[in-house]
């Protein structure tokens, strides 16, 4: 097919007459339409048919004349919410309109990114509100349109994705989805890296070890009730903006964070490993299930009023070569350069490990680059994201980076309860959070915590110096536990090593202002 003749030519769109740019240019990023402030990058065109299409069950509609193909694209709606728009184009002729066609698959194809071909999908039917199931039914008819296979797997108990993945045969698979919260995201992301380990003949209780990447990606169809990693991913908790970044094939790699106990892997984690507070809280919450979701809050508060806090020893390995700390202001964003930078050093770090694991004599001294912080803590936090949801627009670490291989840890040292909260609130409304004295925060690579007991804690020291909330709450509890993304580690002293973007989502991270607003039309 000639190209340039077709570049040539003038289609009408919406009645409007417009040029339709020469389409051979080599860049991924060529813009397909042009009409004064008409712009679509051809990476986010979904589909092209002739006639009049529409969205299967959708949106049926009649063929329309051949010499009409209509483009189904992405387009930005308010904030990083994406919906389904159409163009339809009307040629001279049905041929021109068949050529047309033809030649935005080709381009779509070519330059359209990795786009996934067979995805397995896990619904889990009791997620959220339990409404899994319908969501998956508003956007499957987005696979179909887009041509992706998809084979649906409705779960019937807890891990049977991950179980799924594990042993079953994933031949063919290019992209794994969960339709249901961040508990069958880390469903599917434990099986995944179980899998991949296994297959490279990698131990996953080898602190030491470099852990495997995927090629397999992850999309999520937020459907669960708090949604975190999908909110700190894509920017926003919308199934319909989920599916299309997961049909055009984004790509954003994702830290993880390995928790050990006692030489065993304990669980993978991408956002919250939290000890004291939000431990506690979700272990006070899980005693309370028949609450429904008020348990949260019910334990929340309980946690508050009670105002324990934990003594131990915190040592972690703060990250080199980082030119952020968790309280710049510059927030990770589409495009990020620290996670870019941070892929090329993921390269030569792997060459560096491997060199030295080649040595004959040991390192000279493995714990020089340690540090140490000792006390009393409310809490001690490490999340590899900003963790932030819709309740928590900024996070508990807001400039924490998707991808560049370090995770923020955050010490809230022992306060009043008054100045606790005051912790907790500055989420919401104020630059930087972490502007309190009672607060440290540091960019790590690692961490180890080792809880210390006291003679006093059996009178009631440290961790039970009771308030008069802890008496009237009843908590004498001297131990605390980990909160790992939602779950409850029944153990104390864990160690933490951060993988830098061990698994892919299908998501591009939050676009910016300026991104965002090259794509205003
Ligand atoms: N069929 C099932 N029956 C019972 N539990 C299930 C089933 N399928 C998955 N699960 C488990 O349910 C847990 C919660 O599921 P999910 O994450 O989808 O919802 P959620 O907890 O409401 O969301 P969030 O984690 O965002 O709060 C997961 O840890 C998963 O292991």
């Amino acid at each position: 097919m000639s190209h340039p003749s077709l570049a040539s030519q003038h289609l009408s769109v919406n009645a409007v007459t417009i040029a339709v740019n020469a389409p051979q240019a080599p860049s991924s990023t060529r813009l397909l339409v042009c009409c004064q402030s008409f712009r679509l990058p051809v990476t986010e065109v979904v589909h092209v048919c002739v006639g009049r299409g529409g969205v299967s069950d959708l949106d049926p509609q009649p063929p329309g004349p051949e010499n009409q193909f209509t483009v189904f694209y992405v387009k930005r709606s308010t904030g990083q919410q994406w919906s389904l728009e159409t163009l339809v184009f009307t040629a001279q002729d049905r041929d021109l309109s068949h050529q047309w066609v033809q030649l935005l698959q080709q381009r779509t194809q070519q330059y359209g990114g990795r786009r996934p071909k067979n995805l397995l999908v896990f619904i889990n039917p009791f997620g959220g509100r339990g409404q899994a199931v319908r969501i998956y039914s508003k956007v499957s008819p987005l696979f179909q349109l887009a041509g992706i296979r998809t084979r649906v797997i409705e779960t019937t108990r807890a891990n049977h994705a991950r179980d799924h993945i594990l042993q079953e045969d994933l031949q063919g698979v290019d992209g794994l989805v969960c339709v249901g919260g961040d508990g069958m995201f880390s469903e599917l992301m434990h099986g995944l890296i179980g899998r991949t380990q296994r297959e490279a003949g990698v131990s996953e209780d080898d602190e030491e070890t470099e852990l495997q990447p995927s090629s397999i990606r992850i999309g999520i169809i937020p459907a669960g009730s708090t949604d975190c990693i999908c909110f700190a991913t894509v920017g926003i908790n919308d199934p319909m903006t989920s599916a299309l970044h997961i049909i055009i094939g984004d790509s954003q790699p994702l830290d993880v964070c390995a928790v050990h106990h006692q030489n065993r892997l304990a669980k993978y984690s991408v956002s919250l490993t939290g000890y004291g507070f939000y431990g506690d809280v979700l272990r006070e919450s899980d005693q309370h299930r028949w609450m429904g979701p008020f348990r949260y809050n019910y334990a929340g508060l309980k946690t508050v009023l009670s105002n324990r806090c934990y003594a131990g020893t915190v040592e972690f390995q703060a990250a080199e070569h980082v030119e952020s700390n968790p309280r710049d202001q510059s927030r990770c964003r589409t495009g990020c350069l620290v996670c870019s930078e941070s892929s090329g050093r993921l390269k030569e770090d792997c060459e560096e490990a491997e060199a030295k694991a080649n040595q004959t004599h040991p390192r000279q001294n493995p714990n020089s680059d340690w540090q140490r912080a000792e006390g009393s803590f409310i809490a001690v936090n490490l999340t590899a994201i900003s963790s932030a949801c819709p309740k928590s627009p900024d996070g508990l670490s807001p400039t924490a980076h998707l991808a560049d291989g370090t995770a923020d840890l955050i010490l809230v040292k022992k306060c009043s309860m008054f100045q606790f909260l005051r912790h907790l609130s500055r989420h919401t409304n104020q630059k930087d959070q972490f502007d309190l004295p009672f607060v440290d925060v540091y960019r790590v690579k690692t961490l180890r915590f080792m809880p210390r007991r006291q003679e006093s804690d059996v009178e009631g020291g440290v961790g039970s110096k009771k308030s008069f909330f802890a008496r009237l709450c009843g908590t004498s509890c001297t131990q605390s536990c980990w909160n790992c993304d939602g779950e409850v580690l029944p153990y104390e002293d864990i160690s933490v090593r951060v993988h830098c973007q061990l698994v892919n989502l299908f998501a591009r991270g939050i676009e910016g202002v300026r991104r965002a607003s090259l794509f205003k039309y």
